[in-house]
């Protein structure tokens, strides 16, 4: 079977960080160290993924002595450790250290470095390696990344940066980003992560299509009448609502998650699967979308229901805010492929359920005996519980003539019964270890997908579109239902009746 990524024609990773590495988190006090980054670290140190001898170094402002930072580093891992041996995860704990110091002064880093090169010392000779997470607020991404470059970029080995996400606010501040960090380091060398390209469904979305022959003939506007991308979370920002209230759903989420979803399921088939050529096929994509209109675009905000509480009675949320929690858009992709099929982005917060899957509904059957028949439908369930599914009309075994939609189904856990799903911050780690950069977003593509974005951001920013309301633990905002029939969409359930005169028996 082959791989995708920089491993497909050489069969060894490039660049690999093998040995002589250290991991530098920024940002380790914060929530997205504590929960992702940590975990999977350990993650991959338990699996012997990471370099012999790597070592961990957090950084924060805050203070906190060398048992405060292990306690909460190893918060979120998962497994009990037995006290009577030495585990992985007491070894993952001796590897790490942790500094404070700002991310705006020269002395904050000239301790980092004194740090790091005390641990190097205890290295091999030879080029030493650094890995620079930036778990941080986009606010503070240019001070550090000017900082390192000045105080703690390798001289010998080889340095790369990962970036987390939101890179910027709109176009001209993610511009002002990408060109700031872009003096100071080389493309090759800078990861901007989207952890959903990390998600082993949406690794599978680009195997489904181009492996598999019988759906290319209808991967098109000949066949498919709507697309949804769909993420729900059944809470609310609870404590987070400080950042959340500067970006909101459609940055938080539209923008870059569902957005390379998107690009994934509507590209053309690269001319390899190497790292350039897809990230080439998927700004095509980009390219091809015109900026959202505020009349495709339902906004909605949570209020209080089921004891719960609503956006507005997050302490940590300005009082008054419009911000909006649910958004449904549509993007229309201006190729010969895809014209005139709606692919509706949603994503919402405090719903009903936690789930995220992309759902391809395929045109009605042509006119004849089975007009009336449920759609086909094809599902990528990206979580919780992995699947892939076709909704497909069958005939009701026995002396009577029903059909009834029924699913093809690939669910995960039946079908790859010994494999371990990765958690997707593990695989883009290794992969940004590997120096495989297919799963990360390339300048041209963050540019591409702002463009579409940014007006209806300014639009949303500038007080209009006040947000419906919708209860905490519903389905969203009421008119949702309408906003997606309108777009095309027909729910498929339900029995159906062979339409002849001795139909149900
Ligand atoms: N949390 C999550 O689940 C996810 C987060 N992300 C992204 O990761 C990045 C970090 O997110 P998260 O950890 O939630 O954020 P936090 O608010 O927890 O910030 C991380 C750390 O940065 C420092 N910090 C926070 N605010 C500021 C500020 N205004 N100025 C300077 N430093 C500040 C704090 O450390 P100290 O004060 O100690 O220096 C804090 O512990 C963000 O870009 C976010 O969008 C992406 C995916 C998921
Ligand atoms: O990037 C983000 O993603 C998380 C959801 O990630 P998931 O892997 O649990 O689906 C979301 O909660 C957060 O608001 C957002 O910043």
């Amino acid at each position: 079977m082959g791989t995708l990524g920089t491993s497909t024609s050489t069969g060894q990773a490039q660049n690999e960080l093998k040995e002589n590495t250290i991991i530098i988190v920024f940002g380790a006090s914060g929530d997205l160290a504590k929960k992702k980054t940590f975990p999977a670290l350990f993650g991959l140190y338990k699996q012997g993924l990471l370099p012999r001898g790597v070592h961990i170094v957090g950084y924060a402002r805050t203070k906190m002595n060398d048992h405060e930072f292990k306690k909460r580093q190893v918060s979120y891992v998962k497994g009990t450790d037995d006290p009577a041996v030495k585990s992985p995860l007491d070894e993952f704990k001796e590897i790490s250290s942790y500094i404070s110091g700002p991310y705006d002064e020269d002395s904050g880093f000239q301790a980092l470095e004194e740090h790091l090169l005390s641990i190097e010392t205890k290295y091999a000779s030879g080029p030493h390696n650094r890995l620079f997470y930036f778990a941080l607020p986009p606010s503070v991404f240019i001070p550090v990344a000017e900082g390192v470059k000045k105080h703690n970029y390798s001289k010998n080995g080889i340095n790369r940066l990962i970036i987390e996400k939101p890179f910027g606010k709109d176009l001209e501040s993610s511009r002002e980003l990408l060109s700031a960090i872009g003096k100071q380091w080389a493309e090759e060398e800078t990861f901007r992560i989207d952890h959903y390209l990390g998600k082993e469904v949406v690794k599978n979305i680009l195997l489904f299509r181009f492996s598999n022959g019988a759906f290319s003939p209808s991967w098109n506007n000949r066949a498919i009448s709507n697309v949804q991308i769909m993420f729900k979370e059944p809470f609310g920002t609870e404590g987070r609502g400080g950042y959340f209230d500067e970006f909101g759903i459609l940055r938080d989420i539209l923008q870059n998650h569902l957005t390379q979803v998107l690009t994934i399921l509507a590209m053309e088939p690269p001319a390899s699967f190497g790292a350039k050529d897809i990230r080439d096929e998927k700004v095509k994509v980009l390219q091809a979308i015109s900026p959202i209109a505020p009349e495709d675009t339902l906004l909605g905000q949570y209020v209080a229901a089921k004891g719960k509480p609503g956006y507005l009675d997050d302490d940590t949320v300005p009082k008054g805010s419009k911000c909006p929690t649910f958004a449904a858009t549509t993007l229309y992709i201006k190729n010969e492929r895809w014209e005139g099929v709606p692919f509706i982005l949603i994503a919402g917060k405090a719903l009903d359920e936690a789930k995220v899957e992309v759902r391809i509904q395929f045109k009605d059957v042509t006119e004849g005996a089975f007009k009336d028949i449920p759609r086909n439908e094809l599902v990528f369930r990206i979580q919780p519980s992995e699947a892939v599914y076709l909704k497909i009309n069958a005939k009701v075994p026995g002396l009577h003539t029903r059909a009834l939609p029924t699913n093809m189904d690939l669910t995960y856990k039946r079908q790859f019964p010994e494999s371990k799903i990765p958690d997707a911050y593990e695989a883009l780690i290794l992969d940004a270890l590997r120096g495989d950069s297919s799963n990360f977003v390339r300048d041209d593509e963050l540019d591409g997908a702002w463009k579409i974005f940014t007006p209806i951001l300014h639009w949303i920013d500038g007080k209009n579109g006040d947000p419906i309301k919708y209860e905490y633990g519903s389905t969203g905002p009421e008119e949702f239902g309408d906003y997606i029939a309108a777009r095309g969409y027909r729910p498929s359930d339900g029995q159906y009746f062979w339409p002849t005169p001795h139909a149900a028996l």
